[in-house]
């Protein structure tokens, strides 16, 4: 057991260290403070959606920005499109599962808003058909994957690919980003 758990913090911390060498991450990094900031400054929203774990990350990530991250300030305009069951088994019943994301991006996302889409293969139908209706209403789209990127990667404007292929690794990195990505767009729309 304790070379597994050794095994396991080894892999996490050469994740991160790869990460923070990444110079091109912090440039995404950036790139995506500014597409977020630039939409809720003209009014717009940011939309997350994902599954299982990275359900909870669209959650978290959403709850920072509507409550607070690191201080207070106004709440900005976020929201997870994976909590209200009655849309999401109504879109799952009549539709099908593939569309629980698409359907909500279509009736709520306007041009200008951002689409934060999270899957670590990349390849979770609903995440990637929520996607392809972001592009085809003008909503950029953030992409957060893992190494592959799957077809995810190509339908992001941005795309956070984890150097990982293990799930919980590449959900550890998102982890982080994301709270990042938090942390500056509150300190850029609400400089102390
Ligand atoms: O949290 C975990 C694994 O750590 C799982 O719940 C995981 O999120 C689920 O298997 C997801 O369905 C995986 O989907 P995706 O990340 O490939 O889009
Ligand atoms: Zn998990």
């Amino acid at each position: 057991m304790n070379e597994f758990v050794q095994g396991e913090f080894d892999k996490t911390l050469s994740n991160f260290n790869a990460m923070a060498a990444d110079a091109a991450l912090r440039l995404q990094i950036a790139q995506a403070v500014t597409l977020c900031v630039d939409a809720l400054s003209a009014g717009g929203k940011i939309l997350f959606a994902g599954n299982g774990g990275s359900a909870a990350d669209a959650q978290h990530w959403a709850g920072e920005l509507v409550s607070r991250f690191y201080y207070d300030r106004p709440g900005l305009p976020a929201i997870a499109l994976t909590t209200d069951t009655s849309i999401l088994t109504a879109i799952g019943n009549d539709y099908g599962y593939d569309y629980t994301f698409a359907r909500q991006v279509e009736a709520l996302g306007r041009e200008g808003d951002v689409f934060v889409a999270i899957s670590t293969s990349g390849n979770s139908s609903n995440v990637v058909r929520a996607a392809e209706a972001a592009r085809g209403r003008g909503v950029k789209v953030v992409g957060f994957t893992g190494q592959g990127g799957g077809k995810l990667a190509p339908l992001s404007d941005i795309c956070f690919r984890i150097p990982s292929n293990e799930t919980p690794r590449i959900q550890e990195g998102h982890e982080f980003i994301g709270h990042l990505l938090c942390a500056l767009i509150e300190q850029a729309m609400f400089p102390k």
